[in-house]
């Protein structure tokens, strides 16, 4: 049995609409090592961001199996689904997500909280993380006070914050301007890469994609290589 930090298998999805039943994922298949990262290239509406709510434990498969390290994750309860998202997955969306209302080291900090870092820990981690993305002396700002992609390496920070085994992106510099993206971008894969971490990073954007180790798409209903 494989304990790859992400396993899809036979992996179906499909959604109940006004017109009768729109079968998006009919049979994924996906394994991601550690370390890896793989771009996702697919036109719209083929059912990446499905894939990757179901490969984040957001949502259950209709039918197959996601194994998270060798885990079946569909026998589990929510419960213990949460506190496998909690640990072992970072997300980076599109738009950053961040709370307004907290500054930008608190951001990182309470997702450590939910983990069960002690505070004090968790605010060393999170100025380390944000010193690495080059956000020294923007520990103390609202997400309000900082620029795009400021914004967006805060996320991004804030993902890796429980070094999580597995990180998912939905487009994370897509709502960048083209300079900003494809540095933003690149201090994502080298933090990634640092940690050792299976990526798997959705991305409508060629240039980012090769930059990957691997590209994988969408076709009806199952991944193949891009
Ligand atoms: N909750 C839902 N109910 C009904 N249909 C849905 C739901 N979520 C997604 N869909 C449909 O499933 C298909 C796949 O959607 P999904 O968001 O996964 O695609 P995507 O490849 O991520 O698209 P994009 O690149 O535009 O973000 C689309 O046709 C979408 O309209």
């Amino acid at each position: 049995m494989s304990d790859a930090p992400l396993r899809l298998a036979g992996v179906e999805r499909r959604y109940r609409t006004e017109a009768g039943e729109l079968p998006v994922l009919q049979g994924a298949e996906l394994e991601l090592q550690a370390g890896e990262i793989v771009a996702l290239v697919a036109p719209s509406g083929t059912g990446k961001s499905t894939l990757l709510h179901l490969a984040g434990l957001l949502e259950r498969p209709d039918a197959g199996e996601v194994f998270v390290g060798g885990r079946a994750a569909g026998t589990l309860s929510d419960d213990a689904r949460t506190a496998i998202r909690r640990t072992t997955i970072g997300f980076v969306y599109q738009f950053h997500h961040l709370l307004p209302e907290f500054t930008a080291e608190e951001n990182i900090i309470l997702p450590q909280q939910a983990a069960g870092v002690a505070r004090g820990a968790a605010a060393a981690r999170a100025r380390r993380l944000l010193a690495s993305f080059g956000l020294t002396g923007r520990e103390h700002h609202r997400p309000g006070r900082l620029s795009g992609g400021e914004q967006q390496r805060v996320a991004i920070a804030r993902a890796l914050a429980n070094s999580p085994r597995i990180l998912l992106a939905d487009e994370p510099t897509g709502n960048l301007d083209v300079g900003t993206s494809d540095l933003v971008f690149g201090e994502l894969l080298q933090a990634v890469r640092g940690q050792g971490v299976a990526a798997l990073i959705a991305t409508h954007n060629p240039a980012l994609a090769a930059r990957m180790d691997r590209v994988v798409t969408l076709a009806e209903g199952r991944v193949v290589a891009g």
